[in-house]
């Protein structure tokens, strides 16, 4: 007899992500653009979040220096979440809200994207980078749940956003999680062509 608390998460989990691929595929589609437009400009994507989300942030970042399925050339994403000198000296002199956005305001430049993570779409610190980021002209692709918060009533209309529909923050990250492997597919499609991993 399975385990029901080990069968409610994986079902809980394949329910939401069914629900969640018609949901945001379309803005899914618009992260994928944004995304590859900035890169073939010669832009970058600075990526931020707490938590499992910071881990999320360094999974996406490895998959597009090094690689996702496909043979190709390092493309620039860099995870804000790694650094523990500049992560504990901002929060020691500064604050804990200032970690991302004092390196938003240190790397980021006019054409590029920050990739903001927030399950509850109301951590601060993720707000933060998010408002230096508009401020130096960058793109934002902003990945949240619950609704979205205060992050979904901060993004403009040339941002994205992808709001999972759920409240469990578990279940929203791993939707972000699939989200991120159909930006990485959706990249390489645009570099590739459609047929390149047959
Ligand atoms: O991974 C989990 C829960 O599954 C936690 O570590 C979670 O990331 C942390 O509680 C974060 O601080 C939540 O922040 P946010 O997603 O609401 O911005
Ligand atoms: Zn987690």
């Amino acid at each position: 007899m399975t385990n029901p608390r080990i069968l409610a998460h994986f079902q809980e989990s394949a329910d939401l992500k069914m629900k969640a691929a018609n949901v945001l595929a379309q803005p899914i589609e618009q992260a994928i653009e944004l995304m590859f437009t900035a890169l073939s400009n010669g832009n970058k994507i600075l990526a931020c979040g707490n938590g499992g989300s910071a881990a999320d942030c360094q999974h996406f970042a490895a998959e597009l220096v090094g690689r996702f399925e496909r043979e190709r050339l390092p493309l620039p994403a860099m995870a804000l979440t790694t650094d523990t000198s500049i992560l504990t000296a901002v929060g020691n002199d500064y604050s804990y809200q200032e970690i991302f956005s004092k390196q938003v305001q240190a790397f980021g430049q006019a054409g590029d994207i920050l990739l903001a993570f927030s399950t509850s779409g109301n951590s601060g610190n993720v707000l933060a980078a998010i408002e230096v980021a508009h401020e130096r002209d960058m793109r934002v692709i902003a990945l949240t749940g619950k609704g979205g918060g205060t992050i979904g009533k901060t993004l403009n209309d040339t941002d994205v956003h992808i709001c999972v529909p759920h409240d469990r923050t578990a279940r929203i990250q791993e939707v972000h999680l699939v989200t991120l492997h159909c930006i990485c597919d959706g990249i390489d499609v645009a570099l590739f062509g459609d047929d390149a991993n047959e």
